[in-house]
């Protein structure tokens, strides 16, 4: 099987529990070794010891660690610093207030709930630059609203011109980003 993401799509990997979803995108990334077969990125094999590759390439694909002494709010500033982004803090900011963080931005991690972890572990797609995206179940953990804001956001991420490679569970989200469906089969 060969399968691609171009600039500007999101595709969705579909399919039954076990069937392989996670593992396909810890694959693309080199955290499992696949059996046979590559993972080109601009047709060169997608290495991420490559500084040049974790630029363009984020990962968002086990339950994000948090420091739990450092606040939700200086996460996302610390690493927008690591990316050398332009006005750090507003953009962290901005990135809380999208994902309705604001009220707890001055409280640890391991304070929130998971549904706001889970917001957290969202917005640091918003305070790192990428190309591509791999994401496993975004949908997890995220009420009615937040569920809307994410299918929107995806949406606008590929009208942007970036790519998006999510495992999901959720029709309401495939339909409300634009994902292209990819079936993986459970044999
Ligand atoms: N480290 C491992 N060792 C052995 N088997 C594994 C390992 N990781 C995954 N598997 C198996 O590989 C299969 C695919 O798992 P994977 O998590 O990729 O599925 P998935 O499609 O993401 O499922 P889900 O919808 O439940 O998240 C499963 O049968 C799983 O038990």
């Amino acid at each position: 099987m060969t399968a691609a993401v171009r600039e500007g799509e999101v595709v969705a990997l579909v399919g039954p529990n076990g069937a392989g979803k996670t593992t396909l995108l810890r694959c693309v990334v080199g955290l499992d070794e696949p059996d046979s077969g590559e993972v080109l990125l601009d047709g060169r094999p997608l290495d991420t010891r490559d500084a040049a590759v974790r630029g363009d390439v984020l990962a968002l694909l086990d339950d994000t660690a948090w420091f739990p002494d450092l606040t939700v709010l200086e996460h996302l500033d610390l690493l927008a610093r690591a990316d050398s982004v332009v006005d750090p803090t507003t953009v962290a900011r901005t990135a809380l207030a999208d994902l309705g963080l604001t009220r707890v931005a001055d409280q640890v991690p391991g304070t929130l709930s998971s549904g706001q972890r889970q917001r957290l572990s969202l917005a640091v797609a918003l305070v790192r630059p990428w190309r591509l995206l791999l994401v496993d179940e975004p949908e997890q953990r995220l009420d009615a609203d937040g569920r809307a804001w994410l299918g929107e956001w995806l949406a606008l991420q590929a009208r942007e011109g970036r790519s998006v490679l999510m495992a999901c569970h959720s029709d309401e989200l495939v339909t409300a980003s634009g994902a292209r469906v990819l079936e993986v089969g459970a044999g």
